[in-house]
């Protein structure tokens, strides 16, 4: 059974169709490039699969049970993480305690304990303190760990914003144009961070991207849209030479 199962979504919005008959399937590992011209729909594909907005058409599957209308807060219970186009991350907070807001979802201690300060909830913050300092340490931002998340510089803002996703341990990473306002060196560290993730998580990735050196070099298939509609799918080297989508790119 595919981690991700997507028949036939589409969304309208006042009577534009923005997004319709979107079908794709992940797979445990997988790691798969969602691209398109400028207001294609990719951001608000990602939108349906996470439960920001609810599909007027179609199913959308999570290891095989229906997720349709569910909540953004329910979807990550589900196992799915995303980063988001513009960064989100709490600005005045430690890059430490960004992980540790993360963690936070799967505390056991109940209120009174962390009220009365009770054993139960100290022993459970230690632990997440360690937690967030090891996923920090495997990205190594160990040393940011005290830094104010808005003094980082722009590429190490991003890392963290993937750092804080990983920490509710999903099974599937939805990446919102990771890429965006990155410099060429940025961009090739993150190409080997997105991999690093794959492979030391074994999560499955579907990555919007809009820097085509980064999604066809590390992307083992692509779906390409335009106007809301799957133009293409395939692997990078079929895609690149697409008419379709040479036309659609050139188009935009
Ligand atoms: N809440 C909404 N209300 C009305 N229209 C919307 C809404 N959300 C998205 N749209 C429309 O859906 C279309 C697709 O937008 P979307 O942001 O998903 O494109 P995109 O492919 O992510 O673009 P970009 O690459 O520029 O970020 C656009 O025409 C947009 O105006």
């Amino acid at each position: 059974m595919p981690l991700l199962d997507v028949k036939e979504i589409g969304i309208t919005f006042g009577g534009l169709r923005a997004v319709g008959n979107f079908s794709i399937q992940l797979e445990p590992g997988e790691l798969v490039g969602l691209i398109g011209p400028n207001g294609a729909g990719k951001t608000t594909i990602f939108n349906m699969l996470t439960g920001v907005y609810k599909p007027t058409e179609g199913e959308i599957r999570i290891s095989g049970r229906l997720a349709n209308g569910k909540k953004p807060y329910q979807i990550v219970n589900e196992g799915v993480a995303r980063t988001f186009q513009n960064i989100r991350l709490f600005k005045n907070l430690t890059v430490l305690d960004n992980i540790k807001t993360a963690f936070h979802k799967d505390m056991r201690y109940s209120t009174v304990e962390a009220v009365l300060r009770l054993p139960a909830f100290w022993r459970e913050e230690a632990e997440i303190d360690r937690k967030a300092r090891e996923l920090l340490g495997l990205f190594n931002m160990e040393e940011d760990a005290d830094t104010i998340a808005a003094n980082m510089p722009y590429g190490k803002q991003r890392k963290l914003e993937i750092c804080r996703a990983l920490a509710t341990s999903p099974q599937m990473l939805f990446l919102d144009e990771p890429a965006a306002g990155m410099n060429p060196q940025e961009t090739r560290e993150l190409m080997n961070t997105i991999h690093f993730i794959r492979d030391k998580f074994k999560v499955a990735i579907l990555l919007i991207e809009h820097d085509m050196s980064l999604v066809m070099g590390i992307c083992e298939r692509l779906v390409v849209i335009d106007y809301g509609m799957i133009i293409a799918k395939g692997k990078p080297e079929e895609i690149k030479t697409n008419k379709k989508v040479i036309e659609a790119y050139l188009g935009s």
